[in-house]
């Protein structure tokens, strides 16, 4: 594995807060999210790996080596902020050249890597114009230029895009996941937004207070979050508590439901867990198979173009929807295998 964290705990000077017992790897070409709510340690992690902080325990490594003691400069790794922290003063040429003339190339190679570089991230032919004449995210693909041009071993991002508008953002992602692609690099991206790990990552790692809760492909920890906190962060939700009353069935707080009960016992607490677009409207008469058909008023009804959002009061709570139909919907079904059980707390 290219980027490599093995138990590594560290703690700010002075506080009790920091990250516990981190492991993790990224492999070649692989693009590995870090989601989390605000202060769970994301950056933290960025840091350890990028050098601006070192382990209290555990060991970072890049292709096989510790490089936990080593200064960030010498750790052979592309880093970019928010704040794309472009020099004011330098050409954009200069500016993607600058860690190569830290590592003291000519002026002639120099030059042709940066301009090459600014090509391969869509800014061909600005070399020579000054940051404050670019926008946001013409600014990210030069920060991503300067991380790249010296061929590193990989590449942090911390939360690259959240300076941009919703529909740049957007555009920076693909074009970050293409020039991630094209590089063939590691890469660790801290993000807080859900839906931006979820479209571009390979892997996706979810921290809550200093540690790892789950990491798994993007679709693993959309439909099988291991706890409520992960299912809330990644995506709409419904959760109802509850508790298992017999061998495939839950009782909740809106009802009965058939489940799939494995690994639980009789009387234990529990969530039951549904995603908004697995509750199935019922339009006319319930099918005999939908066996777990509940009825309510719509509290709200909200239009987003390809679906609706509704949300259902029924008897003991609200059931969330989501649906492409246009008819009113007063009755839903909860298919079985539609509901997984998750810890109650
Ligand atoms: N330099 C520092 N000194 C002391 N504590 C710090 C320092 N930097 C971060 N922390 C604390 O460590 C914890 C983790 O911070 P970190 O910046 O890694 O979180 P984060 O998940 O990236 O948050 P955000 O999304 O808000 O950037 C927080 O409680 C934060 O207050």
């Amino acid at each position: 594995m290219t980027l490599r964290y093995e138990n590594v705990s560290f703690t700010y000077p002075g506080t009790k807060t920091g990250v516990t017992d981190i492991s993790l790897q990224i492999g070649r070409g692989e693009l590995l999210a870090i989601i989390g709510a605000s202060g769970s340690g994301k950056s933290t992690i960025l840091k350890l790996l990028a050098g601006f902080v070192q382990p209290d325990q555990g060991r970072v490594m890049v292709e096989g080596k510790d490089i936990s003691s080593q200064p960030p400069e010498s750790r052979r790794l592309g880093v970019v902020f928010q704040n794309y922290a472009l020099f004011p003063h330098m050409r954009l040429w200069e500016n993607v050249a600058y860690p190569l003339k830290v590592r003291r190339m000519s002026k002639a190679i120099r030059r042709e890597r940066a301009i090459d570089m600014l090509g391969r991230v869509g800014m061909g032919g600005r070399e020579n114009d000054y940051p404050t004449m670019l926008s946001g995210g013409q600014q990210q693909r030069v920060a991503l230029a300067r991380a790249l041009v010296f061929e590193p071993l990989g590449l942090l991002l911390d939360e690259p895009l959240s300076a941009l508008d919703a529909g740049l953002r957007v555009e920076m992602r693909d074009e970050i996941l293409r020039v991630q692609r094209a590089a063939g690099i590691a890469t660790l991206l801290v993000t807080h937004d859900q839906e931006e790990a979820l479209s571009i990552a390979d892997k996706v790692a979810m921290m809550q207070n200093g540690r790892l809760v789950q990491v798994g492909a993007p679709h693993e920890l959309y439909e099988a979050p291991v706890n409520a906190d992960v299912a809330r962060f990644v995506g709409q939700s419904n959760l109802w508590r509850g508790k298992v009353v017999a061998t495939g069935t839950v009782e909740t707080e809106i009802g009965a439901m058939a489940c799939d009960t494995t690994g639980r016992s009789v009387g234990e607490e529990v969530i039951a867990f549904v995603r908004p677009e697995r509750i199935e409207p019922v339009i006319g008469k319930a099918g005999k198979d939908q066996s777990q058909v509940f009825s309510g008023i719509v509290a709200a009804d909200r239009y987003l173009g390809p679906i609706r959002r509704i949300d259902l009061n029924v008897e003991g709570g609200v059931i969330r929807l989501e649906t492409h139909l246009r008819e009113a919907v007063t009755t839903v079904a909860i298919p079985r295998d539609a509901v997984r059980l998750l810890p109650a707390s």
